[in-house]
Order: structure tokens, then C-alpha cells, then sequence
């Protein structure tokens, strides 16, 4: 072999091995890539399996199109951004301070009701005129007709046995059998503890209510906790609403798992439970589209995208976010996202400056579920827990 063909041999082996390094490194970076966006480098991303037609589960009446989503439209998990020190996630207010301002927000909102009640049963004379007016004033806070003459029936009742002329011991027992209405005895406590797997929370409910509101300031109660948190955007209808959730996720430091617009839910709903599981996070957040309740195909998707994610994880919660000056419209949602899913929990949003507190109870006998959060305002740390005595002294707060 002359000096020229070996000089040949060992360019040509040198040039191999600078192409077989580059592959190596651009390959490395394209699964790290990956990883970071949450697609699998090796083999398409895993099919959401499809759904057995026997399996309605829990949401027994409802027949759904067991289609599998789309996967052209593969959802993109969006981290929080590693955020520069001028752009740290805001640190939500402490719990107490929250709770302490709520409290006083909740007893402002609540103000007129609570003046027409103590008005009424601090007159000197109660008589007819007085109970019907008393009525009225609890008609109008939407507690509902039921609820309403049991309670005069009880009042009445305990202030002619007892003799009852003093306000004050009227008031306190006023307080008594409001609060017996608000019940008391509920489980409203949330269902966001990881167990092997993490807590998953899924948030419904028609348009404007208040929903990806309450997935971002429920985030933030969270992370006050030092809870692991991921947001799933199923609602895919309008790009907006996943725009707005990733914002509420950046801003609490949380990652957002989206799909593009028009992708399929459920698919969407899938990839936030399986990248919630991956990330060993505690709690997977999920706000789905606002839907017209009385539109038979979109409430029927609504349970598909429940059943999808509880092919990976159950879901704990399902909460309809329902606002509070709609009056008796939230109790006709109520009643047909219950046929849909079974709701676990109430969120009564708006609650600020709406007289129209008695909804609590009307909405509660009505899906035989508690209110366990509500919305005070549009400030990112005014959702709070209901506390039913908290909630009845406001009521009696003038
Ligand atoms: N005053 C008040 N406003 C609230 C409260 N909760 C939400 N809002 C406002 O209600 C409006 C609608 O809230 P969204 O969270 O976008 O409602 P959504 O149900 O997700 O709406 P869609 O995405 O259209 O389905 C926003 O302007 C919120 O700031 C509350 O407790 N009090």
C-alpha cells in the first residue's frame, strides 16, 4: 500500500468518526428535546384506549361515540419556563391572611341579605306582614321555596314555644336553623392527596362561570401547600382558554399540558393524567371547555373525557363551577352535568356582591352534593373553602 492510499484510509476514517459523534449528539439532544416537551423519541405516542361499549361506569345513561382521539393532534406538555429572577412565580398569600380577608369579603357580600334578615326579626312586633316579608327576602337569595317555608315554619315555631321576644335570642336562633339548612355535617374537604398515584381533579361547567379561574387560583392554593401540581387545558375549543390556563400555570411556577385547537379532549385530558403520573406531581388539575348544557353531544364528550382519564388514574373530584348570580339557570346546570358525571363538589363563584347566597342550599339538596369552594372575587387568591358557619354569620353580619 503507497504512503497516498493510506493517508486516504485515515481521512476517510477520521471523517466517519466525526459523522458518527455528530449523529450521536444531535440524536441525544432531540430526546432530551423530547422529554422536555413530553413526546416519547422512541415510537409514536401510546394510543388513548378506546372505550369498551359496555363500560358506562358511573355515567350510566350516556351513550358516547367511542372514537379514539385524534392523534394528529398530540398534546404538548409546556413547562413553567425557567423563570428569570424578575419573573419569579408570585408567592400566594398565606392561608390564614387568605381566609381572615375572605371572611371579611364574604360578610361585605353578603350584606343586604343580612340586613333585610335582621331587620325583620328584630322588629318589636313580629306579625304576618313580618313573616311574609321575611319570605321574601329569603326568595330572593334564590334559598329556594322549600327550604324557605321550613325554615319560617321552625322559626316561627321555636319563638312562639319559647316565648321568644328578645332579638338577640331571636337572631341566635335564626343562626340555628340556617346553619341546620347550610348542613353542617358535609364532607367538603377535597380529594387532592396522592396516593400511588397522583390526585386528579377535573373541573366542569358551562361557559363564563368561572372555571379556568378556579383551576388557576385552586393551583395556587396548592402549591401553597408545597403540593406538585400540573394543569391539563381540555378545553380545546378555543385556543384562548389554554393560553389562559398555561398563563395561571406560569404564574404559580406550574407546568401545562395543552393540545392545539380543535385537538380532541379527552386526548388532551389523557396526556395531562399520563405526564402527572410520569412527573410523580400530587395533583393533575384539569379545566375542561365551557359546553351548553343543552347541547346532548358535548355533555355526552364531557363523560368520555372522564372515562379516558380513569383508564390511568381515578378521578377524585369532579367539581361544577357554578355561578352564583345566575340564580335558578345553576340549578338547571346542576342538574344536567350530574346526568353527565358525577359530581363531587360545588364551586359557587361570584359569590361577591351577589345577594344571592341561599343558592348554597337549594344547589346542594338538589345534587346532594356539597359546596366545598367558593369564589369571592377576581383576585387571584379569592377562592376559599366553605365553611357553613363562616358562611351563616356572614349572612347575619348586617
Ligand atoms: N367577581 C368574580 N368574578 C369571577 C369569579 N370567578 C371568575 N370570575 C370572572 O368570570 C369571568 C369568566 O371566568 P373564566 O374562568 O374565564 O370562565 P370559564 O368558565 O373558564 O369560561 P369559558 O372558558 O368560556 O368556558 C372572568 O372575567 C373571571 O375573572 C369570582 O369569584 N368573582
Amino acid at each position: 500500500m503507497n504512503p497516498t492510499t493510506i493517508w486516504l484510509v485515515v481521512g476517510g476514517l477520521i471523517l466517519a468518526a466525526f459523522v458518527i459523534t455528530g449523529l450521536v449528539a444531535v440524536r441525544q439532544r432531540r430526546i432530551l428535546a423530547g422529554r422536555r416537551t413530553g413526546q416519547l423519541e422512541e415510537g409514536p405516542t401510546p394510543p388513548v384506549p378506546t372505550e369498551p361499549a359496555q363500560d358506562a361506569g358511573d355515567d350510566a345513561g350516556v351513550s358516547v361515540d367511542v372514537a379514539e382521539p385524534a392523534v394528529s393532534a398530540e398534546p404538548e406538555i409546556v413547562e413553567a419556563e425557567l423563570l428569570e429572577p424578575d419573573r419569579r412565580p408570585e408567592a400566594p398569600e398565606p392561608p390564614q391572611s387568605r381566609m381572615a380577608r375572605l371572611r371579611r369579603r364574604l360578610a361585605g357580600s353578603t350584606g343586604a341579605l343580612s340586613r333585610g334578615l335582621l331587620m325583620l326579626i328584630s322588629r318589636d312586633k313580629i306579625d304576618e306582614e313580618t313573616w311574609d316579608d321575611f319570605e321574601a327576602v329569603l326568595i330572593q337569595s334564590d334559598l329556594g321555596v322549600d327550604p324557605t317555608t321550613e325554615l319560617v315554619e321552625a322559626l316561627r315555631s321555636r319563638i312562639r314555644v319559647d316565648a321568644i321576644a328578645d332579638p338577640a335570642a331571636a337572631r341566635a336562633i335564626l343562626r340555628q336553623e340556617l346553619l341546620k339548612l347550610v348542613d353542617p355535617t358535609m364532607d367538603r374537604s377535597l380529594d387532592d392527596t396522592r396516593t400511588d398515584k397522583p390526585a386528579v381533579i377535573m373541573v366542569v361547567g358551562v361557559n363564563g362561570t368561572g372555571k379556568t379561574t378556579t383551576v388557576g387560583k385552586l393551583a395556587r392554593v396548592l402549591v401553597a401547600e408545597d403540593k406538585d401540581v400540573l394543569l391539563g387545558a381540555a378545553d380545546t375549543f378555543r385556543a384562548a382558554a389554554a393560553d389562559q390556563l398555561e398563563t395561571w400555570g406560569s404564574r404559580v411556577g406550574v407546568p401545562t399540558v395543552r393540545g392545539s385547537e380543535g385537538a380532541d379532549p379527552a386526548s388532551v385530558a389523557y396526556e395531562a393524567v399520563r405526564a402527572g403520573i410520569e412527573q410523580e406531581v400530587d395533583v393533575v388539575l384539569v379545566d375542561t371547555a365551557g359546553r351548553l348544557h343543552t347541547k346532548t353531544g358535548l355533555m355526552d364528550e364531557l363523560g368520555k373525557v372522564k372515562r379516558v382519564m380513569e383508564r390511568q388514574a381515578p378521578v377524585g373530584e369532579v367539581l361544577l363551577v357554578l355561578d352564583a348570580t345566575t340564580g335558578q339557570n345553576g340549578l338547571v346546570q346542576a342538574r344536567i352535568f350530574a346526568d353527565v358525571v358525577q359530581i363531587t363538589g360545588i364551586v359557587l363563584t361570584k359569590l361577591d356582591g351577589s345577594a344571592r347566597g341561599g343558592i348554597v342550599v337549594q344547589v346542594q339538596r338538589e345534587l346532594g352534593v356539597p359546596v366545598k369552594l367558593v369564589g369571592l372575587g377576581e383576585g387571584v387568591d379569592d377562592l376559599a373553602p366553605f365553611d357553613p358557619e363562616v358562611f351563616v354569620d356572614a349572612l347575619l353580619t348586617p
